[in-house]
């Protein structure tokens, strides 16, 4: 599983949240390369070629966003273009639109991210790192998704994933086209 977005977007805090259920306010530190199996990735320009290396082998990626800021939304068609380039044609991805907490200096509405997540097919929340809304449900549903597409039987019901996070997320949102 590989987090992916510009710099600053919250990729490092929604993995400790994940991982450690915590936030640390505050604290911004760059991430350089990559980090343990969860890959969280560098968001800066420089670190692109590193990350490149990493897409081949992943399963899943987490597109993160931030909701106050807009050019990081505005990022994300370059993302997917970098995806398609990249990943396996088969990997599950998800679109995630982290700080939701910040409500005041909202810059993304949500339909415009719900357009977006259409328009590809992806299944899409907003987060908080900060208040951990919708994080573990994020893992888990890629968790969930991946553990079917190893083990299922043919004739088991299928994990819907995009329903799966309609049904349990929070003041989430998910589109098919
Ligand atoms: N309010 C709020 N702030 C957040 C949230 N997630 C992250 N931040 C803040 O955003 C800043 C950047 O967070 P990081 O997790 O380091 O960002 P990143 O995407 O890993 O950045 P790179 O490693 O450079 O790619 C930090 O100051 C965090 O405290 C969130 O959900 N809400």
């Amino acid at each position: 599983v590989m987090l992916v977005g510009d710099s600053g977007v919250g990729k490092t805090c929604l993995l400790v949240r994940f991982k450690d259920g915590a936030f640390l306010a505050g604290t911004f530190i760059s991430t350089v390369g990559i980090d343990f199996r969860i890959w969280d990735t560098a968001g800066q320009e420089r670190f692109r070629s590193v990350t490149h290396a990493y897409y081949r082998d992943a399963h899943a990626l987490l597109l993160l966003y931030d909701v106050t800021n807009k050019a990081s939304f505005d990022s994300i068609q370059a993302w997917l273009t970098e995806i398609q380039e990249h990943a396996q044609d088969d990997v599950v991805l998800m679109l995630l639109g982290n700080k939701v907490d910040s409500a005041q200096e909202r810059a993304v509405k949500r339909e415009d991210a719900e357009k977006l997540a259409k328009d590809y097919g992806l299944p899409f929340m907003e987060t908080s790192a900060k208040t951990g809304l919708n994080v573990d449900l994020a893992f888990t549903a890629i968790a969930k998704e991946l553990k079917q597409r190893h083990t299922k039987a043919p004739s088991e019901p299928r994990f819907q994933l995009h329903d799966y996070i309609k049904r349990e997320g929070r003041g989430a949102s998910c589109c098919r086209p």
